[in-house]
């Protein structure tokens, strides 16, 4: 189960690789003239040849002249190098943002053209659209806002829910990610402005799952906002009200889960920004009833335990050796606990055995102990015995510092939300590490809250660390020729395979043996040869690749558990029948890949 290999597919540019070189089938647009031009689903700008404008009414209403799309393509790249050129020297955050607005006016116009240039330039272009720009971009998503995507629903639609899902225009959705605005990265309650959040998400799945983007939906659950300066805010465009809490914030979630469930069945919801009460509450009330996941839960788990073992082998040893780690875990939230459950799931899946690592759990009051008071359920598990600590010299709320020099440890992983943690002392600190690779994961989002930077890392604990952020830094030139590689540990690794894979299953809900399945496929992804360097996750570039095997792993366990119920015209058995190879062909024969389709009108 736990192998090391790389499968055939192996990482080659993009587009070339999804191009299909058949003439792309008709596709059916109910609108024509003006109507269409208006419509980013459909628009080809001057792309559309002089045919389809007489039969769209499009005759006189464009230039005429057609551009070709590589044409198209060309023009916006070079308007986007233009922009790069002009911004030079300007803060990083204006530059950013004028990206981010090149970008989204192009998705608002034509979004063939907006999911080609993503896909083909993802690795410069994931930074803007997704993680960090898109927590300022969320920041300032009131001034920002031109034209709404997405739906809203908010604590005054109660009762309406089950009719206003019929508003949004598509006939299908396959996949929903849904916020409530309440932890936006590590950035905080947010409110109505994390509806930036679910949109970088679901272009993500567009771009590495290839979902259909006329069939994705980003909603806002807008319950009010406990942000006192949005509050005050006078061009805030959320609920200007305190949250809601308890039954009452419950009975919305509740609605608008029964209403998604009414109108597409199939749809899958992934939960995304929950803060860590409602994130967990969500989960084991919705789990067994729909098709849904948490992704800060358990897509970040499964990121975070691929890396850990990636951790394991850069030191050389067996996976088996995973039970023997130290690894001190800083940040008990969400995020944090889903890492630690899912780590012991595994080692009792790998070893079958009673030993498991040793983990050192701390949150803002220092190390967790039994001796707390209020210890959260969650982390109960994860809290620490005086007998256990006694003899290293710590105690309830020891420091970061003082447990790092004390255990250690091979891992330090954070998921604490808070810039800067990783301190020059607690980094100097992991040049101590039992490990001979001492692993450094400062997961948090955005940038400004990473625990450390990467030169922080290099610098202080060593040239020998491995090490992964959640959000991108370059690599570090470490002098001598040498090179700090740089890890991205991000979810998007694993949430476009998880939906991809349900989706393509037909499954029913999402099970534990699928979230394990995602993790293992990412995790024997790379080579002992990559692993050595430091490599612990695949390039981004090469997304499409890792995504359609973790759908193909995520499918398989779906018809192992017996919850797949198929997918269009292929049923349970003709899945059940797939090898893995051709479960990965399947997997990525229904990726969509942006093409100008012929449109042909239907009244
Ligand atoms: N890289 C990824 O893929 C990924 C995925 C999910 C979450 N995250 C990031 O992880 C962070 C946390 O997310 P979450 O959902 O768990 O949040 P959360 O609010 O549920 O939990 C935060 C935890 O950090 C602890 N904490 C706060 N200050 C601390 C300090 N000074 N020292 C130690 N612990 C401290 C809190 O007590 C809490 O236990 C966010 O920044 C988020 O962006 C990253
Ligand atoms: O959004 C991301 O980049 C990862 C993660 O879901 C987070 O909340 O930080
Ligand atoms: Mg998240």
């Amino acid at each position: 189960m736990w192998r090391v290999a790389r499968s055939a597919a192996s990482s080659l540019r993009l587009s070339r690789r999804w191009m299909s070189t058949a003439i792309p089938g008709p596709c059916i647009v109910h609108k024509r003239g003006a109507d269409i031009l208006h419509d980013p689903w459909f628009n080809k700008d001057t792309g559309f040849p002089l045919t389809e404008r007489d039969r769209l009414g499009l005759r006189g209403l464009l230039p005429p002249r057609v551009i070709s799309f590589e044409q198209q393509y060309e023009r916006f790249m070079e308007s986007y190098r233009s922009l790069e050129k002009n911004t030079q020297g300007q803060p990083n955050n204006v530059v950013s943002l004028a990206k981010w607005r090149i970008l989204n006016r192009l998705h608002d116009r034509n979004e063939t053209l907006y999911y080609r240039v993503l896909i083909d330039n993802i690795k410069n272009f994931a930074p803007i659209i997704y993680t960090p720009t898109v927590g300022l971009v969320c920041q300032n998503y009131s001034g920002l806002f031109r034209r709404p995507r997405g739906m809203y629903f908010s604590a005054k639609d109660k009762g309406e829910m089950m009719s206003m899902i019929y508003n949004w225009p598509a006939e299908q959705v396959d996949m929903i990610v849904l916020t409530d605005g309440s932890r936006i990265l590590g950035l905080g309650d947010l409110g109505v402005q994390g509806i930036g959040i679910p949109i970088g998400k679901l272009d993500m799945y567009v771009a590495a799952a290839g979902i259909n983007p006329q069939r994705i939906l980003p909603v806002m659950l807008d319950v009010g906002t406990n942000n006192q300066k949005l509050l005050e805010d006078r061009l805030y465009l959320g609920l200007r009200q305190p949250r809601l809490e308890g039954e009452e914030y419950l009975s919305i979630v509740d609605e608008f889960m029964e209403a998604v469930h009414a109108r597409w069945p199939k749809a899958i919801v992934q939960f995304e920004d929950f803060q860590m009460k409602w994130a967990f509450e969500t989960l084991e009330r919705y789990r067994k009833r729909f098709c849904m996941f948490n992704d800060d839960v358990q897509g970040t788990a499964g990121v975070a335990l691929a890396g850990l073992l990636g951790a394991v082998r850069a030191q050389g040893r067996p996976l088996s050796d995973f039970a023997n780690q130290n690894i001190v875990v800083v940040g008990a939230g969400s995020a944090g606990l889903g890492v630690l459950k899912m780590a012991l799931q595994a080692v009792s899946r790998m070893s079958g055995s009673a030993a498991e690592p040793h983990f050192f759990l701390l949150d803002k009051d220092g190390l967790i102990t039994k001796e707390r008071k209020c210890i959260d359920p969650a982390a109960t598990p994860f809290a620490k015995s005086q007998g256990e600590i006694g003899e290293l010299g710590l105690s309830e709320g020891s420091s970061l510092v003082e447990v790092v020099k004390k255990v250690r440890p091979h891992v330090l992983l954070g998921l604490s939300g808070v810039g800067g943690v990783f301190s020059e002392e607690v980094l100097k600190a992991m040049r101590e590490s039992d490990s001979i690779k001492p692993a450094i994961f400062a997961m948090s989002n955005p940038t400004t809250n990473a625990e450390c930077t990467a030169i922080e890392a290099f610098k202080h604990a060593g040239e020998n660390i491995v090490f992964a952020s959640g959000s991108p830094f370059d690599n570090v030139d470490l002098g001598n020729g040498k090179i700090g590689h740089v890890n991205q540990a991000n979810n998007m690794y694993l949430f476009p395979g998880i939906g991809l894979g349900s989706l393509l299953a037909g499954a029913r809900i999402i099970t534990d043996d699928m979230m394990q399945a995602a993790a293992e496929c990412l995790a024997s992804y790379m080579t002992d040869e990559e692993i050595q360097r430091g490599v612990l996750y695949p390039s981004i570039d090469s997304i499409r690749d890792i995504t359609a095997e973790v759908g193909a792993s995520v499918l398989r366990a779906a018809v192992a558990e017996e919850v797949a119920e198929g997918h269009g015209d292929v049923g349970p058995r003709d899945l059940s029948h797939m090898s893995k190879d051709e479960t990965i062909r399947y997997v990525k024969d229904n990726m969509w890949f942006p093409v100008y389709s012929p449109l042909v009108q239907e009244k």
